[in-house]
């Protein structure tokens, strides 16, 4: 028999179709998994915070990214490279369901039109917001960029620390995972590689150098 608790509304969240457990029943389960009583002072609330916080760091599943992109894309004519970097993300590894954060560098060299600066680091955190591999996570911002522009060539670095690699398993607390995706002249071209590596490994305005 499955262990079950009445006579608290938070104990026993369900959904909308009375079925299965909702996200508020599914973490009192966990915490009586562990070895925890859910009904203590202290863990009264924790469910519904928990599943709070699940939903905003997983609300990547939700954003239009047609939507979001689209109303920002501007016809210019610059030819240039254009680079954002040093965006902060955090995502939750598909593995563990722990977190793994850092900085992603993203450039492109503009075909006739440019996307809104702001828009970069929307994207970013639209896929980062999910389930992910760094990998994929790195793929999906490059070929989005890149189909939206249509750009002569995009570059996304990313570089973060996963704490499944620190708190549990190996425990190494200084390794960083570098991935990266190179898109037309970013792949091509050695020197634009380079300009773009090198540009993103510079200091940035306000570092006080
Ligand atoms: N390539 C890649 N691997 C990841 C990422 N996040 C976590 N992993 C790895 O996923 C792997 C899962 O390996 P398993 O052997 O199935 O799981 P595990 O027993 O928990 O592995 P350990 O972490 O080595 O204890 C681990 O090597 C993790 O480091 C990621 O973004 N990209
Ligand atoms: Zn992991």
């Amino acid at each position: 028999m499955p262990r079950r608790q009445t006579g608290r509304k938070r104990v026993l969240s369900r959904t909308r179709d009375g079925q299965a457990p909702g996200l508020e029943g599914l973490v009192t389960r966990l915490l009586v998994e562990i070895g925890e009583t859910p009904t203590r002072n202290g863990l009264l609330e924790t469910p519904r915070r928990v599943a709070k916080a699940l939903q905003f760091m997983t609300r990547g599943y939700h954003q239009n990214i047609d939507q979001l992109v689209n109303q920002a894309l501007f016809p210019i004519e610059y030819d240039e490279m254009v680079i954002v970097k040093d965006i902060d993300f955090f995502s939750m590894c598909e593995h563990h369901l722990l977190p793994f954060f850092g900085r992603c560098h993203v450039g492109y060299i503009p075909n006739k039109k440019v996307v809104g600066l702001s828009k970069v680091p929307r994207i970013v955190d639209a896929f980062s917001r999910r389930l992910q591999v760094q990998e994929r996570l790195t793929v999906q911002i490059a070929e989005t960029l890149q189909s939206k522009l249509n750009a002569h060539g995009v570059g996304v670095v990313m570089e973060a620390r996963h704490l499944c690699m620190m708190m549990r398993g190996v425990e190494k607390q200084n390794t960083v995972a570098v991935t990266s995706h190179m898109l037309g002249a970013f792949r091509t071209q050695e020197q634009t590689r380079l300009e773009f590596l090198k540009l993103i490994r510079q200091g940035s305005v306000g570092d006080g150098d």
